[in-house]
């Protein structure tokens, strides 16, 4: 199961993540109380080893704009969250870092659909924290998608038994107060997923 740990912004939960076993980890680079500077993810980002992937997340701005902030914090993939066009995708893929589309159940769910690497099945509202119905998604969804919205170490093996994804996505559930990670939650999210 690939684990994708989002909104990190202290070294601390960085290195804890990655060493509890994240396969990805996110860096929320757009509105967000999460969000932090493209510089502070390229700090972030030299903390990680090669195999760990390092996400940019973005929405709504439009290619260029996601392109300059890639390139300056360093990311290995971008991920466009919400109903971002296929030619937002087309117009990235010569940057060189995995494409990553996050979008909510009622979207095409078909991973590669937009020509992206990553697929994330998420709640409506990016980053609340609230738990959605995951088994509709149960059979919907293809390729090397994860899931997401309202995860935490307590539910995530309920809701992988419910949706059956290639992978799942955490940020409010490892968290203590909105955008406070926790890096005992963080392990404990992984040990859960991994048993
Ligand atoms: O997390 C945010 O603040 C955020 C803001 C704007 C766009 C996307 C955002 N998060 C993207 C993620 O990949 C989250 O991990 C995903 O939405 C799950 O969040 P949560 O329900 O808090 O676990």
């Amino acid at each position: 199961m690939y684990v994708k740990i989002c909104g990190l912004s202290e070294p601390e939960h960085v290195v804890a993540a990655v060493e509890a076993g994240a396969d990805a980890i996110g860096f929320v680079l757009t509105r967000s109380s999460r969000q932090i500077t493209p510089e502070r993810a390229a700090e972030l980002g030299a903390l990680v080893p090669e195999h760990v992937l390092t996400v940019g997340v973005f929405r709504g701005e439009d290619p260029a704009t996601v392109r300059q902030a890639a390139l300056a914090s360093g990311v290995r993939a971008v991920q466009l969250h919400g109903r971002h066009p296929h030619g937002d995708f087309t117009a990235l893929k010569d940057l060189g870092v995995r494409l990553v589309r996050a979008v909510d159940a009622q979207a095409d769910l078909r991973c590669g659909a937009f020509d992206e690497d990553l697929l994330i099945v998420d709640a409506p509202q990016a980053g609340s924290g609230l738990p959605w119905d995951w088994a509709a998604v149960r059979g919907r969804a293809s390729g090397r998608w994860m899931l997401a919205g309202g995860l935490d170490p307590a539910n995530v093996r309920e809701a992988v038994a419910a949706a059956d994804p290639w992978g799942v996505d955490v940020s409010s559930g490892v968290e203590t107060a909105p955008g406070v990670k926790d890096s005992t939650l963080i392990q404990a999210f992984l040990k859960a997923v991994r048993g």
